[in-house]
């Protein structure tokens, strides 16, 4: 038996699932893309690990970036917030990029939900502009550029932390 903490994850409340594919994933970033396209241009992109990664991945090579750089951030242990922690912050190199305060400098997230990661970086990059694929209404407001909203209550599964697996038909005793 699982050990359990008597206080409900952040999973545990948010209770409506959100699955997203590698393909639906994809065509995401790349609306997110079309959108920043109207921005930019920009000197480089920032990607919030470890989820930032695949969007910025993506983002980078449709936006024709080729300087990607990390700021390291540990918050959700499995899905549980703890204290924020910077593992590392951007490299000298593109802080003298975005002139000090990450004007021009792209940071990408796979999404915003409380907000408290956005903000962590917002304050580390105020000029920079923040763009995540998906925003919940408490996190919103800290995004420059988003594509799509999910409520509050919404639990997003990414394909990167879920697999493939059967499902019993909806109906009792169907085959
Ligand atoms: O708006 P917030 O409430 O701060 O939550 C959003 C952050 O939470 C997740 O990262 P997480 O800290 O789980 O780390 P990971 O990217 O390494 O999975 C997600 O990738 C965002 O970075
Ligand atoms: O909805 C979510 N899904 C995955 N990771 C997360 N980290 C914060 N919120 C979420
Ligand atoms: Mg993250």
């Amino acid at each position: 038996m699982v050990e359990r903490n008597s206080e409900p994850s952040a999973q545990e409340r948010a209770g409506r699932p959100f699955p997203v594919s590698w393909d639906q994933f994809h065509r995401d970033c790349r609306a997110l893309t079309w959108r920043l396209n109207e921005v930019g241009p920009f000197h480089a992109v920032v990607a919030i690990t470890r989820g930032g990664l695949v969007p910025a991945a993506i983002v980078a090579r449709e936006l024709g970036l080729r300087v990607i750089d990390t700021v390291c951030v540990a918050s959700y242990d499995h899905d549980k917030q703890g204290d924020l922690k910077v593992l590392k912050g951007i490299s000298e190199q593109t802080a003298k990029l975005g002139g000090g305060t990450g004007k021009g400098l792209l940071i990408v997230d796979d999404l915003v939900d409380t907000g408290k990661t956005g903000k962590l970086v917002r304050e580390l990059l105020p000029d920079a502009h923040f763009a995540t694929v998906y925003a919940k209404p408490k996190g919103r407001p800290l995004v420059d550029t988003y594509i799509t909203e999910v409520s509050q209550d919404t639990w997003i599964f990414f394909p990167w932390d879920t697999a493939l697996s059967f499902q019993p038909p909806l109906r009792d005793g169907a085959a």
